[in-house]
């Protein structure tokens, strides 16, 4: 039978990355996305920016919305202090089942609970699930349609508190529009625009960064 592009792309970790070694992983996903096959992950470019935001913040608690196959997981968990725990959660199981074998390749499982399932179903959950009372830094890059919604329920829930930092991918293309404006123009956010590409292309796209200020 034939095989998926997950399953292609988690052969290329298996194949070009060392067990163990974060880096090699996250090259292998883009040396495969760039010569063979495009695939959504945040990529190199915005990838790096993502890194100099999770370093910015050296978040004690991280949520992320939308798995895929575990390649901001990856770049996201291996900047993390030794006790720091990732919470991501993504509602496709084929998905979720590359993605644990990505994250296992990595070394990094001990640092990530993926959560199969729905993020509006989850995101009341977090605190009787997992102990957590609130979120440092949660990373959007769900459908794209979730992003506001899902931002409304994690104030409702309590699950962000005063410096919560929410980075959002794709705010650009696909694109967000109701996520950004709310997030500019609420008083209770201060947003900045980190312009970029879409990963592996040369289109328009960035990640916001906006501070819930509580
Ligand atoms: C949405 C996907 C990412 C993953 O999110 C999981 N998911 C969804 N909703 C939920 C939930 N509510 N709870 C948990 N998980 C959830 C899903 O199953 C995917 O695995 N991402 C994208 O669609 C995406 C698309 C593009 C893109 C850009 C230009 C094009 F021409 C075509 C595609 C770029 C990107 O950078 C993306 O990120
Ligand atoms: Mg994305």
């Amino acid at each position: 039978t034939q095989s998926t592009r997950p399953q292609r792309l988690l052969g290329a970790v298996q194949k070009n990355a060392t067990r163990g070694d974060p880096r090699s992983v996250v090259q292998a996903i883009d040396q495969f996305c760039r010569q063979k096959e495009w695939a959504m992950n945040v990529g190199d470019e915005k990838g790096c920016i993502l890194d100099s935001v999770v370093s910015e913040v050296n978040p004690a608690t991280v949520l992320e919305l939308g798995t895929y196959c575990g390649y901001s997981t990856v770049r996201i968990a291996s900047l993390l202090p030794p006790h720091a725990k990732l919470i991501t959660l993504e509602f496709n199981p084929d998905f979720a089942a590359i993605a644990r074998q990505v994250i296992a390749w990595a070394g990094l499982e001990d640092k990530v609970h993926l959560v199969e399932g729905a993020s509006g179903d989850w995101i009341p959950k977090m605190t009787e699930q997992f102990g957590v009372k609130t979120f440092d830094l949660v990373f959007l890059d769900h459908w794209k349609d979730r992003y506001l919604p899902d931002t409304m329920l994690m104030e409702e829930c309590g699950l962000l508190r005063k410096g919560s930092i929410l980075l959002a991918d794709n705010v650009i293309c696909p694109g967000t529009p109701d996520y950004l404006e709310y997030v500019r123009s609420s008083p209770r956010y201060e947003s900045q625009y980190f312009k970029s590409h879409l990963e592996y292309t040369k289109v328009e796209d960035g990640l916001e960064k906006s501070v819930f200020l509580g």
